[in-house]
């Protein structure tokens, strides 16, 4: 088994890590190709399909396999990493693919306990930054998320702003084409992420990217004078779904209830 300690994010809670070139450029390709065209539901600021299905309202996943390409090469190598060997199923049942064009992105939010507290999400296509950010103090929560996602919509969070307590959040994670970024444990109970809806990240250093020192190409960076232009692209988020119906369950459940 691959270790993942060395691709611990650094001066952040110890939950997050982010492994680049995860896939190959031959493997991004022939995933992006297999995405069915047909299957996207439309969302004002972005677009995403569920495999192998939604979930139902009260959050179970009817079983079903995952399509091959979500599945290879990708959970073979989650369990080299043993990313999911302490979740419920020990493995993936369903990934959502969103798909975000330049200023396009997604409010702060957390993922919820439908899930085990475990995410792993793999970028294809352009890059940008996921933003961190503490969840608002129950007092005012409210109030604290709606400027807190106003901030994030317009762009105006950055690195200069008031850190909190020892660690350095709200912070940005830098996502490249072919990472693997992965949030577990306190990290994804207790924190809020997000993507800012702007067409260009900028003022990208060593001092305003959580993972800086794991990039693959910090170089291409710091080349374009610290901004990433952003391009179309297509994140998959592979999740352990707590409860999962079979239709030999359904079915069986059905003749109970009479
Ligand atoms: O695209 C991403 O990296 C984040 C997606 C996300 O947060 C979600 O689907 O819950
Ligand atoms: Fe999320």
């Amino acid at each position: 088994m691959t270790s993942l300690e060395a691709f611990r994010i650094a001066g952040l809670p110890p939950d997050f890590f982010y492994i680049p070139n995860f896939v190959s450029v031959e493997e991004e390709a022939s995933i992006l190709g297999k995405i069915p065209a047909q299957r996207w539901t439309h969302l004002t600021h972005r677009r995403l399909q569920a495999h192998p299905s939604t979930l139902t309202k009260n959050n179970v996943l009817l079983a079903a396999p995952l399509p091959g390409y979500l599945t290879n090469p990708v959970i073979e190598r989650f369990k080299d990493l043993g990313i999911f060997d302490e979740t419920p199923h020990r493995q993936p049942n369903h990934v959502l693919i969103n798909e975000y064009r330049p200023g396009e992105g997604i409010m702060p939010h957390e993922d919820g306990g439908a899930y085990a507290p475990v995410v792993a999400t793999v970028s294809l296509g352009g890059a940008l930054c996921l933003h961190i950010s503490p969840k608002p103090d129950e007092s005012d929560d409210d109030r604290n998320r709606k400027s807190e996602a106003a901030k994030l919509e317009s762009g105006q969070i950055n690195q200069d702003e008031s850190s909190r307590a020892e660690y350095e959040i709200p912070c940005r994670i830098y996502q490249e084409p072919r990472s693997l970024f992965i949030t577990t444990g306190d990290a994804y109970r207790q924190l809020l992420h997000g993507i800012a809806s702007i067409e260009v990240d900028d003022n990208l250093n060593a001092q305003t990217v959580a993972n800086w020192s794991l990039l693959a190409e910090p170089r291409v960076i710091e080349e374009a004078g610290g901004r990433n232009i952003r391009s179309t692209r297509i994140s998959l988020t592979y999740r352990d779904v707590l409860k999962v119906s079979s239709a030999a369950n359904k079915v069986f459940g059905g003749l109970q209830k009479r």
